[in-house]
């Protein structure tokens, strides 16, 4: 699956509405084992959540943005299919959660092609759920570490750190995700399945209690002028690094 909303491949409202509802007819084709996620444009694996979703919108807006994005990770965390991702381009925030909710990380390697959640430094706070994903990668110190600083990772750093499993020359990411899909299609579906939902389970079901409070959790913060002031300015400093 390539993912192709441009200029950045943003996760806007209809883009994850889009994935979700490919995802589930990929999942209901009993021909579909895997599934490779990777950019229709090298350069960019996703700039994450769309800032335009969260900007001077209304707060039924920011709920039903937020409801999408849930939905979107329950469905991709618990997919049926392996799902290796092929990340060929920056991958922050959001574009970075994407990522760790799949089975395998192969990174091109490239200086440009950092990887991270970087919340921190848009003066937003990663939600506990993507924080949650990111300790079941990396652990808990490195983490904290990670998330404080909004660290974005260059491919030799992420892999050491283990939020990629590969860093692999740009021209053998296609074909290396072809080979670890093969690795991994080799396994009996029923057992790897049962095995998947048993390790993310937990992970699973923390949001599931807590989908309504995370949701007004986030349109009151997203709400705020403070915040709405902090994106603003972060969206008009990726302009002017443009001009
Ligand atoms: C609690 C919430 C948790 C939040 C989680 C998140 O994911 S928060 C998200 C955290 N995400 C980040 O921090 C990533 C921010 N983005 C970047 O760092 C870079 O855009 C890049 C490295 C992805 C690509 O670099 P590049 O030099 O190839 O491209 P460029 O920089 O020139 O941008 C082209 C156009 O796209 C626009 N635009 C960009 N991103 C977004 C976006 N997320 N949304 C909407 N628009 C976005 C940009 O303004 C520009 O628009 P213009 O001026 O044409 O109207």
């Amino acid at each position: 699956m390539k993912l192709k909303n441009p200029p950045v491949n943003s996760l806007s409202l209809e883009m994850l509405t889009e994935l979700v509802i490919n995802l589930e007819k990929l999942e209901n084709d009993k021909a579909v084992r895997g599934l490779v996620l990777t950019s229709e444009y090298p350069g960019i694996f996703s700039a994450g959540l769309d800032l335009m979703e969260m900007c001077g919108r209304n707060p039924a807006h920011y709920a039903e943005y937020w409801k999408a994005l849930q939905e979107f990770w329950l469905k991709l965390y618990q997919s049926s299919l392996v799902v290796v991702a092929a990340i060929n381009g920056a991958s922050p925030a959001g574009g970075c959660l994407m990522s760790l909710i799949c089975d395998y990380r192969i990174l091109a390697d490239n200086p440009k092609y950092t990887i991270g959640l970087n919340e921190t430094l848009l003066g937003i706070v990663a939600p506990f759920w993507f924080k949650d994903t990111m300790v079941n990668t990396i652990g808990h110190r490195a983490s904290e570490r990670a998330l404080q600083l909004g660290l974005l990772f260059p491919p030799a750093e992420a892999l050491q750190v283990g939020l990629v499993d590969q860093v692999v020359p740009e021209d053998k990411l296609q074909s290396t995700a072809l080979s670890v899909m093969a690795q991994w299609l080799a396994i009996p579906d029923h057992a790897r399945q049962l095995t998947k939902t048993m390790m993310r389970k937990p992970t699973v079901d923390h949001l599931v209690k807590q989908r309504d409070a995370d949701i007004q959790n986030f349109v009151s913060f997203v709400s705020r002028d403070s915040i709405q002031k902090s994106l603003q300015m972060y969206l008009q400093k990726l302009r002017q690094k443009k001009s």
